[in-house]
């Protein structure tokens, strides 16, 4: 139970309907955003309607309410714990522990709704991220105190590729890293936890949960929950903070849910008319200052594979950088299954990166749509039938698609194979050489889940 303000106004339920609850007061009642409780079930006033009732979100079941059960306000919004006492704890919406440990004890606590720093408290810094993953540090460099996306259909590796990418990074953070779970499975929750305690990593670490079994309300607040926590170490301990969201399209679609729950008419595609406001409320918090940085990566789910759905292009645009996953390279094994096409980072300019980088990454994109342009050709008259110049960038092409698969430790124990990590100049080292080359003594297969060139070396 989350803890409570001194009493204030009470009142009692009027209605209930799905996780909305009207609750009437006698004098002055509660404001928008503030946190009542109704018995145990702690509710969150979104607006008033007519007869002045507080029509309000449950932020837990709402079992056991009926007419009349009394409510009482607790004088101001949802509050969570900040400080270093919630680091190494998994939480909830309320910052009350769910790792079966004692409430973290913290003498601070925050109202979750927060207003993003103005503007020009802002910077950017255009400093990469190193991965260690070939294909994103190649073709979507992650921007540190910028926002990157994961996108992709169901079941595609988001999921997978957003693990490795807290193995692969968290450990080497200067600052700490919080890991926000919406709207996605318990089990992958329970696993991750487990995971950072194997690493050893946990104690830099907070993790808070508002999985799938949750009430929409609370998949609708744990994101902001999770920024007050970041902003408390970016504003008052200047450290950098790794933000990790799986994933913001569920905050949307609880969104969707409340705004629905709330009789509001949907927009394009059934989503909440004021899905634009909402996402901006969260993203626009995900900001770095002269204070510190909050880097922050998102799996972003993408309905039907659709990515012109409007959850997906309004989250994208947001982002500095994207990292699309296509579900055509997951079935083909190509994993990572990053499209080298359509993933982007506005870090990959030569000013950032610098000259050589930007142009092989030009080229194992030229050389890998030009392979596009000539599979029609190939699988109605065969491979035979290009010219020299054709089967020689149907080469290279094959060879850097698997060179940029990788084993992941994420899945190590499905795969049976430990992963690797690669630096960017071995990246770029392995792709110039298969950029320059016309002829190869090696298969393809060779190539495939490989670290970088070396290995090849090692295996003759
Ligand atoms: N890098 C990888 N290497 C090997 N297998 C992978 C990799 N990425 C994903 N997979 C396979 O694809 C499956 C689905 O991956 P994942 O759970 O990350 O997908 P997702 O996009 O998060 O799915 P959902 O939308 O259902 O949450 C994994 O269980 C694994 O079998």
């Amino acid at each position: 139970m989350p803890d409570t303000a001194p009493t204030q106004a009470t009142g009692h339920v009027v209605a209930v309907r799905g996780g909305i609850v009207d609750a009437v007061f006698a004098g002055h009642g509660p404001e928008i955003d503030d946190l009542l409780y109704a018995g145990d079930v702690a509710l969150q006033v979104m607006t008033f309607v007519e007869g002045g009732a507080a029509r309000c979100i449950a932020l837990g079941g709402v079992q056991g309410l009926g007419l009349g059960t009394p409510v009482r306000a607790s004088g101001g919004p949802v509050r969570v714990p900040v400080g270093e006492a919630v680091l190494g704890r998994m939480l909830d919406v309320f910052g009350a522990p769910i790792d079966g440990l004692p409430a973290p004890e913290s003498d601070a606590r925050r109202s979750i709704h927060r207003a993003p720093p103005p503007l020009a408290a802002r910077v950017s810094r255009a400093e990469v991220l190193e991965t260690g993953i070939k294909a994103i540090d190649l073709l979507a460099p992650i921007e540190r105190g910028g926002k990157t996306g994961l996108f992709g259909g169901a079941g595609v590796g988001k999921t997978v590729l957003l693990s490795e990418l807290i193995h692969n990074t968290v450990e080497h953070h200067r600052g700490v890293s919080l890991f926000c779970g919406i709207g996605e499975r318990s089990r992958e929750a329970e696993e991750l936890w487990r995971e950072m305690g194997d690493a050893g990593v946990r104690d830099k670490m907070v993790m808070l949960f508002g999985q799938m079994n949750a009430a929409p309300g609370v998949r609708f607040l744990v994101g902001k929950a999770a920024l007050t926590m970041a902003e408390w170490f970016r504003d008052d301990r200047s450290q950098d903070v790794l933000l990790l969201i799986d994933n913001i399209f569920r905050y949307v679609q609880a969104g969707s849910e409340v705004s629905g729950l709330m009789g509001r008419m949907p927009s394009r595609v059934g989503y909440q008319p004021t899905l634009a406001t909402e996402l901006a409320t969260l993203q626009e918090r995900i900001a770095s200052t002269r204070e510190g940085a909050i880097t922050s990566i998102q799996a972003v789910y993408v309905p039907a594979d659709d990515f012109t759905d409007p959850a997906a292009a309004h989250i994208f645009s947001h982002l500095s950088a994207s990292v699309v996953l296509s579900r055509k390279r997951a079935s083909e094994g190509l994993y990572p299954a990053v499209d080298p096409l359509g993933s982007t980072s506005v870090m990959l300019t030569p000013n950032v990166v610098g000259q050589r980088h930007y142009d092989i990454a030009r080229a194992v994109r030229r050389t890998l749509a030009e392979y596009e342009d000539l599979r029609d050709i190939i699988a109605m008259l065969g491979i035979e039938e290009l010219s020299a110049h054709d089967r020689a960038i149907v080469a290279r092409a094959r060879r850097l698609e698997r060179f940029l698969t990788q084993p992941f430790t994420t899945v190590a124990g499905s795969t049976g194979e430990g992963g690797k990590l690669v630096t960017l100049a071995e990246t770029l080292d392995g792709c110039e050489t298969i950029l320059n080359q016309t002829e190869f003594d090696r298969p393809e297969s060779d190539y495939y889940m490989i670290g970088s060139l070396v290995d090849l070396e090692g295996a003759a």
